[in-house]
C-alpha cells in the first residue's frame, strides 16, 4: 500500500551560505522570509511565494553552529511531545555531514496520517532517517518523519500539519518581512512548484519510477508522441544525448481514488517530477555535468509556475537573476515569429529576457479540435544558482499545456551547453594562466 500525500508542502535546500542564499532568493526571486529557526545547533528560515516555500538549511561544516561538524548523521527527536525546549534538535530534515555541496534534497509533503504512511513504507522496504516524531509548540502539535528516496541525496519528509496554527512549523518564529505588497505580486505571479527534475544516472529512471509508483502512486505520463513505454522520450539529434521520463503525482484519499489537486479558481497544484539522464553518444553533457558537480543525482532544477512569465521575468532580471538566453536564430527560425504572434506576444519580448514558447506538446493534448493557439507552453531557465554548475530554476507558463514541449527541452540544452562549455573554456584558461604564472 502506498502513502498517501495530501500537496507538496515545502523544498529543503541545504547550503554553507545560508545569508547569501536568502539575499538572492528575497531580493531577485521575489520570495518572502516568513520564518525562522534560529538556534545554536541550525540555522533555518522559511521563503514563501504564492504556495512555493523553500526551506534553507545551513549545512553542517559551515557558520558557527553547535551542531555544525558535530558528524551526526541527524538529531533524532523521536519523543512524544517534545517540549518547546527541546526543540532546538528538530530540524524536519537530516544532516549530511558527508554531503559538501549545497543541494536542493529534500521534498516534503503533507500527508494525512504520518504513523500510518511510514508503517506502510517500512513495510515495503523503505528507508527511514526520522521515524514518526511529534513536535509541539504554542502553534500546537505536528507528527513528522523522513523518508530516504532511491534518486541520490534526496529525502521526504512526511508531514501532518493539521493541528499546528503557527507561522511554519513548531520551533519556528514568525519573521517581519516587507508588507504584502499587490503591485509586486501581481508583477511577479509564482505560484507553486510546477515540476521538479532530476538528473540521475543512465538507465536508472525505471528503478526510480517504480519507487515513486509503488511508494508514493505516482503515474507516469508520456511527454511526447514518440516516446516509448521502455525507453522513455529519447532526444538523440543534433548534439543533444537526453532521456527524459515523467511522474506526477495526484492527491488520493483513504481508499485509494485520485483526483487533481486545484485551486479554488480551477489552477492545478499538482507537482510533476522529471528524470533526466544522459545518452552517451553525444559527449559530456549537462546531466553529466550535475552528477561529477553535485558529486551523484539528485535535483537538477525546479519549475515556478507563473501566471504571467514575461512580467516576472522582467522583476526578476531587474533584480539580477540572470537567465539562459537561446541562440538568438531560435526567434528567427522559420515560423518561430508568426507562432509567437498568433498566441499574442512580442517575439522582441521574449527575446530579451530568453523565454521559449511549445505549441508542439505531449499526447494527451494532441486534440486535432483544439488549435495550437489555445495550448502552449513557456519557459525560462536561471543560470545555476549555487557556486557549481548544478541546481537551477526555471519559470513556466502554461496556457493549457500540461506537459512538456520537445522545442523547448532542445533550445534549453543548448543554451545550458554552451554556458557550460564556455564555463569549462574559462576555468581551463584561468588553470593555464595560473600554471604559467605559476612558472615565472
Ligand atoms: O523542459 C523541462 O523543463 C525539463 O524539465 C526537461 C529537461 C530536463 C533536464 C534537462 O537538462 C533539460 C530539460
Ligand atoms: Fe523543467
Amino acid at each position: 500500500m502506498a502513502a498517501y500525500l495530501s500537496r507538496l508542502h515545502h523544498i529543503s535546500l541545504h547550503v554553507c551560505n545560508v545569508d547569501k542564499l536568502a539575499q538572492d532568493l528575497v531580493s531577485k526571486f521575489q520570495f518572502r522570509v516568513f520564518a525562522a529557526r534560529l538556534t545554536a545547533g541550525a540555522r533555518q528560515l522559511a521563503f514563501r511565494k504564492g504556495a512555493a516555500v523553500f526551506v534553507v538549511t545551513e549545512r553542517p561544516g559551515c557558520g558557527g553552529g553547535a551542531a555544525a561538524g558535530q558528524g551526526q548523521e541527524h538529531v533524532q527527536e523521536n519523543v512524544e511531545d517534545a517540549c518547546p525546549g527541546r526543540i532546538g534538535g528538530v530540524l524536519y530534515d537530516v544532516r549530511r555531514p558527508h554531503y559538501s555541496v549545497d543541494s536542493a534534497c529534500n521534498v516534503c509533503f503533507e500527508v494525512e496520517d504520518v504513523e500510518r504512511s511510514s508503517e506502510s513504507l517500512r513495510a515495503r522496504g523503505c528507508d527511514f532517517l526520522v521515524p514518526p516524531t511529534r513536535v509541539r509548540d504554542d502553534g500546537g502539535l505536528v507528527t513528522y518523519s523522513v523518508v530516504k528516496s532511491v534518486v541520490g541525496n534526496v529525502c521526504h519528509t512526511l508531514v501532518d500539519t493539521s493541528r499546528y496554527r503557527g507561522p511554519f512549523l513548531p520551533g519556528f518564529s514568525a519573521v517581519a518581512s516587507a508588507a504584502e505588497d499587490d503591485e509586486e505580486d501581481a508583477r511577479c505571479p509564482v505560484t507553486h512548484f510546477d515540476h521538479v527534475t532530476y538528473a540521475c544516472p543512465r538507465r536508472s529512471a525505471a528503478e526510480v519510477m517504480r519507487w515513486y509508483e509503488g511508494n508514493f502512486g505516482f503515474q507516469r505520463f508520456f511527454i511526447g508522441r514518440n516516446e516509448d513505454a521502455e525507453e522513455g522520450y529519447v532526444l538523440d539529434q543534433d548534439g543533444i544525448g537526453l532521456r527524459l521520463t515523467a511522474m506526477e503525482y495526484w492527491k488520493c484519499n483513504e481508499t485509494g481514488i485520485r483526483f487533481p489537486l486545484k485551486e479554488k479558481d480551477g489552477t492545478e497544484l499538482d507537482c510533476k517530477f522529471v528524470i533526466a539522464e544522459s545518452l552517451p553518444e553525444q559527449g559530456r553533457n549537462q546531466v553529466d555535468t550535475f552528477l561529477e558537480q553535485h558529486g551523484g543525482p539528485g535535483i537538477q532544477h525546479i519549475g515556478l509556475f507563473t501566471q504571467d512569465i514575461v512580467s516576472t521575468a522582467e522583476a526578476m532580471a531587474n533584480a539580477g537573476v540572470q537567465f539562459f538566453c537561446p541562440p538568438a536564430a531560435y526567434y528567427t527560425e522559420v515560423g518561430r515569429q508568426q507562432e509567437i504572434e498568433e498566441v499574442g506576444y512580442d517575439p522582441k519580448t521574449l527575446m530579451q529576457h530568453g523565454i521559449l514558447l511549445d505549441t508542439d506538446l505531449r499526447v494527451e493534448e494532441q486534440d486535432p479540435s483544439a488549435c495550437s493557439k489555445s495550448r502552449y507552453l513557456l519557459q525560462v531557465f536561471t543560470k545555476p544558482i549555487f557556486s557549481k554548475d548544478t541546481f537551477f530554476l526555471e519559470l513556466i507558463e502554461r496556457r493549457g499545456a500540461t506537459g512538456f514541449g520537445e522545442g523547448n527541452i532542445r533550445a534549453l540544452w543548448r543554451s545550458v551547453q554552451s554556458y557550460m562549455e564556455k564555463n569549462e573554456e574559462d576555468q581551463e584558461h584561468a588553470s593555464v594562466k595560473s600554471k604559467q604564472t605559476g612558472q615565472h
